[in-house]
C-alpha cells in the first residue's frame, strides 16, 4: 500500500478512536474539583453532591453509559439504558446502570418491555436529582411504546412500510413521533426530577434534536396532519393498518404539557465533530487543513461536484487535507453492490483523473456502507486507468450501482468492521505536494 493510503488509514483509525461514544460523553463533562461542580458542555453547573440518574437508548447507549460511569462513578445512583439485543446480551450492567435489550430497525416485545422498565425508573427519580438522558441513533426503534390504543403489530407494519419508502429520516420520524407515547418530548414528561441534561449523538442530517431518534426529550413541533401528509406522499396511507389512519385522524392536537424544570440539550457527537476530530489528526501528520463549515445533504452527483469545486477554490498548493461530512442521497436502481461512500468515491475518481499526488478516502463512520460489509473506498487519479487496464469499466459500475466490485478489483476497498461510531459519512482528500 502506498504512503498516502497508509496515512489516510492512520488518520481514520485515530479519529474513530477519539470519536468512540464513551469518549464523547467523557469529553462533554467538565469537573471543577475546587468549586465542587460538574458541567455537561454548556449546561449549568451542578454540585458534585447531586445524585445522578441515567436513562438512555440507542445503538451507542451502552458505550455512552460507560463513559458517564467512567467520569461520575458512584455519583450515579440508578439508571437504565436500552441497547441493541447483542450489546445488552454482553453487558447487562455498567455500575449502577442496567442495560436492557431492544430491537432495531423495528421495535419488538423486548423494546416495549424495556421501555416500560425505563419509564418506571424515570418516575422513581427524586425531585432534586439530576437526570442524564443518553440518546443516539436507532433509539426510534429501541425506545417505543404505542400511543393510545395502537398495538405493537400495527406500529411494526408502519415501520416496515416507512423503512422501504425512501422517505428521509425527518419524514419517517414525523410519523413515528405521532404514533408513540415516548417520542417527541414525551419521555421528558415521565422524568420526576427537576433537572435534566440530554446528551445526543446525531446521525441525522441537520443535527436537529427533534429528529435524532425521534426526539424523546425534545418537544414536538410536528402534528398528526404532518404525519398523514407524509403517509400520503409515499402512498403508504393505503398500505398501513386502517386503525393507524383512524387514530391519526382522531387524535387531539392539544399542546402537550411543557416540562417545567431545567432541561439542557448537548450534542456530543455529529458528523461535524467527527470532521473536527479528523482535522487534528491531519494536522499531526503535517497537512494544512480545510474543513467544510457545512454538513452536506444533497443528491450524490451534486455532492461530488460540490467537493471538487471546494477543493479547486480553496486549494493553497501545499501539503493539504480537505475534510467533508454529511449524508448524500442516492436513487439506487439494479442489484449492484455498493453504498453512498463507495459510489461517491467512484464519482470522484472520474473527476480527478488529471490531478497528481491526490487521494480520496470516502467512508461511513459506522464501518458499514450500503449493502456491503466495508466502510468505503479509496479513489485516486489513476483509479479509472488502472481499472480500464484490467477490463473494468467505471461507467458500467456507476450505472449499475456496483461501486463495490469496481474498487474490489483495484484492492481499494476500506474495511474497518463495525466501529461503534454512527455520525453519517466522511470524506478526506489528501494532496501531498
Ligand atoms: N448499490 C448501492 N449503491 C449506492 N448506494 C446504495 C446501494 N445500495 C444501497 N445504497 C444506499 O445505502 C444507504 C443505506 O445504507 P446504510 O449504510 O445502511 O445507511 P445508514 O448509514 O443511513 O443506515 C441508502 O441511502 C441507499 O440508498
Ligand atoms: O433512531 C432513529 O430515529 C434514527 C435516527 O436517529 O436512526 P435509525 O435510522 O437507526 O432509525
Amino acid at each position: 500500500m502506498d504512503a498516502l493510503r497508509e496515512t489516510a488509514l492512520r488518520i481514520l483509525r485515530k479519529t474513530l478512536a477519539g470519536m468512540a461514544p464513551d469518549k464523547l460523553v467523557v469529553k462533554s463533562v467538565t469537573k471543577d474539583e475546587e468549586q465542587g461542580t460538574i458541567k455537561f458542555g454548556d449546561s449549568q453547573a451542578f454540585s458534585l453532591d447531586t445524585p445522578v440518574y441515567v436513562l438512555g437508548a440507542g445503538k451507542a447507549a451502552a458505550a455512552m453509559a460507560q463513559g458517564l460511569h467512567d467520569v461520575l462513578g458512584s455519583q450515579i445512583r440508578d439508571g437504565l439504558v436500552i441497547a441493541p439485543t447483542a450489546v445488552a446480551a454482553e453487558t447487562s450492567r455498567i455500575g449502577a446502570i442496567q442495560v436492557f435489550p431492544g430491537s432495531h430497525p423495528q421495535p419488538d416485545e423486548d423494546t416495549i418491555a424495556s421501555t416500560l422498565e425505563l419509564l418506571s425508573v424515570a418516575r422513581s427519580i427524586p425531585k432534586d436529582a439530576l437526570t442524564v438522558v443518553l440518546i443516539s441513533g436507532g433509539a426510534s426503534a429501541l425506545l417505543e411504546l404505542p400511543a393510545g390504543k395502537l398495538t405493537l403489530e400495527q406500529l411494526r407494519d408502519v415501520y416496515h412500510e416507512l423503512l422501504r419508502s425512501g422517505a428521509p429520516i425527518q419524514e419517517m420520524n414525523t410519523v413515528r413521533k405521532q404514533l408513540s407515547a415516548v417520542k417527541g418530548g414525551q419521555l421528558l414528561q415521565h422524568i420526576s426530577s427537576d433537572k435534566v441534561v440530554s446528551l445526543l449523538i446525531s446521525d441525522v442530517p441537520g443535527d436537529d434534536p427533534a429528529f435524532i431518534a425521534s426526539g424523546p426529550t425534545t418537544p414536538d413541533s410536528t402534528s398528526a396532519q404532518d404525519a398523514l401528509a407524509v403517509l400520503k406522499k409515499y402512498g403508504l396511507d393505503v398500505k398501513i393498518p386502517p386503525e393507524v389512519l383512524a387514530y391519526l385522524h382522531e387524535v387531539s392536537q392539544d399542546a402537550k404539557p411543557a416540562f417545567e424544570g431545567y432541561h439542557h440539550v448537548e450534542i456530543v457527537g455529529s458528523s461535524g465533530i467527527f470532521a473536527k476530530e479528523a482535522e487534528q489528526h491531519c494536522q499531526a501528520e503535517e497537512f494544512e487543513t480545510w474543513i467544510d463549515p457545512q454538513q452536506y445533504d444533497a443528491p450524490i452527483e451534486e455532492v461530488a461536484d460540490y467537493i471538487i469545486e471546494q477543493v479547486r477554490t480553496n486549494r493553497k498548493r501545499t501539503r493539504e487535507a480537505f475534510l467533508f461530512h454529511g449524508e448524500s442521497t442516492v436513487q439506487v436502481s439494479g442489484d449492484g453492490k455498493g453504498g453512498r461512500n463507495q459510489h461517491l468515491a467512484l464519482l470522484l475518481a472520474t473527476k480527478i483523473t488529471r490531478r497528481k499526488r491526490t487521494l480520496v478516502m470516502s467512508v461511513g463512520t459506522d464501518g458499514g456502507d450500503g449493502n456491503t460489509d466495508v466502510a468505503g473506498a479509496f479513489a485516486a487519479p489513476d483509479s479509472v486507468a488502472r481499472a480500464e487496464a484490467i477490463g473494468v469499466s467505471e461507467q458500467k459500475h456507476l450505472a449499475e450501482f456496483d461501486a463495490y466490485h469496481f474498487f474490489k478489483s483495484l484492492g481499494d476497498l476500506i474495511f474497518t468492521g463495525p466501529t461503534g461510531n454512527n455520525v453519517m459519512d466522511f470524506q478526506l482528500i489528501l494532496i501531498d505536494s
